[in-house]
């Protein structure tokens, strides 16, 4: 790894890395977008030119299939896959469950699909993305460009009934001219500092017409690999969370397990 390499970059290369070795010969996989999957579909790159990897690819938006068939990818589009085996894709950030906020790139709306057609979704990220309650980032949702300020005043109206500190919404833009995604739809980032119950967010924001996709990413993800500035790379599991949270004591559980071999 270059030694020219800012701290957070070796990070996200360093989680990329790890999250590639779980690809395998033969699989379909999904790649995400932003700065951190773009290291992952590089080194992916080289796995395929100098190993030999047999793999084919969906990627989530125009960046990254650019990038994948220049590296040496084959792409195909998510209708030819299916269905695939693993998603590797960045954060803006995680919690403890693993649930994420997504879009800072304004890939969302694909990436959620892709992720969500996979058996496994691998989030790669720098240690910074972890946070106790998501909502620091400004949670981007896909809107369609008609009505679209109906939409927002609906949006905000949703957010004022709501477990948010914030209801401030900006309208995504690149330059003078508002952000399109790559289906020609607009992004609205809401300043919300933090969501006490994603879960519930996400079905409601579902629901206002206009809005076509949040990016917020709820049991969808079921590894997080954290790339630390120092080198360390840290896998997390959610079946290991499931784990932790059946271990935790509610009321007398002293012999809970005490019929198991007997
Ligand atoms: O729309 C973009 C995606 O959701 C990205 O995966 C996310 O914004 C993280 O990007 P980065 O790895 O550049 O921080």
């Amino acid at each position: 790894m270059s030694d020219t390499l800012s701290p957070i970059d070796q990070a996200k290369a360093n989680a990329a890395r790890k999250a590639v070795e779980f690809v395998e010969d033969g699989m379909k996989v999904g790649l995400g977008t932003g700065s951190t999957a773009a290291w992952m579909v590089r080194r992916l790159g080289e796995r395929v030119r100098e190993e030999g990897l047999r793999i084919v690819a969906v990627p989530t938006s125009s960046r990254t299939a650019a990038l994948a068939r220049e590296v040496g990818i084959t792409v195909i589009t998510l209708d030819e896959a299916k269905w695939l085996d693993l998603t590797i894709d960045g954060a803006d950030e995680f919690d403890a469950e693993m649930n994420l906020i997504k879009g800072g790139g304004g890939a969302l709306l694909q990436e959620k699909i892709v992720a969500t057609a996979s058996d496994q979704m691998v989030v790669i990220a720098d240690s910074a993305k972890e946070v106790a309650h998501l909502g620091a980032f400004p949670l981007p949702i896909e809107v369609i460009p008609f009505g679209a300020e109906v939409t927002r005043g609906l949006v905000e109206e949703l957010l004022g009934a709501f477990d948010v500190m914030g209801r401030r919404t900006t309208v995504r833009m690149s330059g003078a001219a508002p952000f399109r995604t790559d289906e020609g739809n607009l992004i609205l980032d809401l300043h919300l500092g933090r969501i006490g119950d994603p879960r519930q967010l996400a079905l409601m924001l579902n629901q206002v017409p206009g809005v076509v996709e949040s990016g917020l990413f709820v049991d969808i993800c079921d590894r997080v690999v954290i790339g630390h500035s120092d080198g360390r790379v840290e896998v997390r599991d959610i079946h290991d969370l499931s784990v932790k949270v059946m271990e935790l004591p509610v009321g007398d559980t002293t012999n809970i397990f005490s019929n198991i071999g007997d």
